[in-house]
């Protein structure tokens, strides 16, 4: 019996929540006395998942699987799961992760537990506590199943290193035309610029920047600070910024380590989407803005004084 984690990577680089949930596996694989094992997919340099304690790595290599491929992807998955004897699988909580993690489960006969921010609070019954009600609540869940999916929420459980000599083969997998009926033909990024889902900080504006013309001090502040920038939804309802940059209930999730919100009156809708950040740094006029209640640092100013004195600071303290 072992614990198979997914550990995901783009172009050939593992993302940082693929360190989390190996970091997780090692935790779940100890608590159930079992063997980790991770598949990688067209991973490049997968020893440095040894440094989290994986003992084993399945490579897959797949010009099939070359972007991101939901139900090629799952196939992977399943085959690995039953070729270690996998009985809990662990993947990340992403949006990629989120659509990946229920099609293993119905091609395990699983249960499956997303949004899980810690180790299990016991194994026999398996007992996880998960996020709920938009981060506002915490549901302790029993997966009763045989087989279990458990998708861990990003910057929850963190990165542990754990140093194992550990060891990589090739994994062979049969992805069907079924599996491939919806590819990606082209994805066209965004370079040089850091994206809400990877970044450690996020820097944030709202409508009390008035209008996008001033948006330069918030992409110079993100730029120093080498975050992604982000924005509420009116401003992105204006077309002040694009709607990839809306975060909020309706928008994308935030889970940064650092949240800085400039003239954004913290509106519950907003902070639904952003309370899992670790540390938030609010900056706004009002001081009976909603958002002060929420943050961890504030500061009662105008964001066109405050910001370009932080950005000239920050720019003295890299310098120094
Ligand atoms: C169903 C539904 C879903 C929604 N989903 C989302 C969502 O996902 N994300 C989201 O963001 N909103 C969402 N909203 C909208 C939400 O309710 C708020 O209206 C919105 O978040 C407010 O945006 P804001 O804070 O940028 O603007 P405002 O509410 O206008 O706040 C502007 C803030 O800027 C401050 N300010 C003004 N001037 C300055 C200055 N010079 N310096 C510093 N501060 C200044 C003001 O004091 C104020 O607090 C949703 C609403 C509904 C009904």
């Amino acid at each position: 019996m072992s614990v198979l984690v997914f550990a995901d990577s783009t172009d050939g680089k593992f993302k940082k929540t693929a360190f989390e949930v190996v970091s997780y596996g090692k935790k779940v694989a100890e608590q159930l006395s079992s063997n980790l094992v991770v598949l990688t997919i067209n991973a490049n340099d997968v020893s440095q998942l040894y440094t989290y304690g994986a003992e084993k790595v399945l490579t897959v290599s797949s010009d099939n699987l070359s972007t991101f491929n939901a139900k090629g992807y799952a196939s992977a998955i399943k085959q690995a799961a039953e070729a270690t004897d996998a009985n809990v699988v662990i993947v990340d909580s992403s949006i990629d992760g989120l659509y990946v993690a229920p099609l293993v489960a119905v091609a395990l006969e699983a249960g499956y537990a997303s949004n899980v921010v810690a180790a299990p609070l016991s194994t026999a019954p398996f007992t996880v506590k998960r996020k709920a009600f938009s981060n506002k609540a915490f549901a302790n869940t029993t997966i009763s199943t045989e087989n279990k999916v458990v998708g861990v929420a990003k910057n929850s459980f963190g990165i542990h290193e754990n140093p194992v000599s550990g060891t990589s083969e090739n994994f062979n997998v049969n992805i069907s035309d079924a599996d491939l009926a919806v590819k990606s033909e082209k994805i066209d990024k965004v370079t040089g610029k850091v994206t809400i889902a990877d970044a450690d900080i996020v820097v944030s504006a709202g409508r009390g920047l008035k209008g996008p013309e001033n948006w330069g001090m918030v992409e110079e502040l993100a730029e120093v600070l080498g975050a992604a920038t982000a924005c509420s939804k009116p401003v992105s309802d204006l077309g002040w910024r694009p709607h990839s940059e809306h975060v909020g209930q309706t928008g994308k999730p935030v889970a940064s380590n650092l949240y800085i919100a400039i003239g954004i009156s913290g509106a519950i809708q907003h902070l639904a989407g952003i309370n899992a950040s670790k540390v938030k740094l609010v900056i706004n006029t009002d001081p009976e803005a909603p958002f002060f209640k929420a943050a961890d640092y504030g500061v009662v100013g105008d964001a066109f004084e405050v910001v370009p004195k932080l950005i000239e600071k920050l720019k003295a303290f890299k310098a120094s």
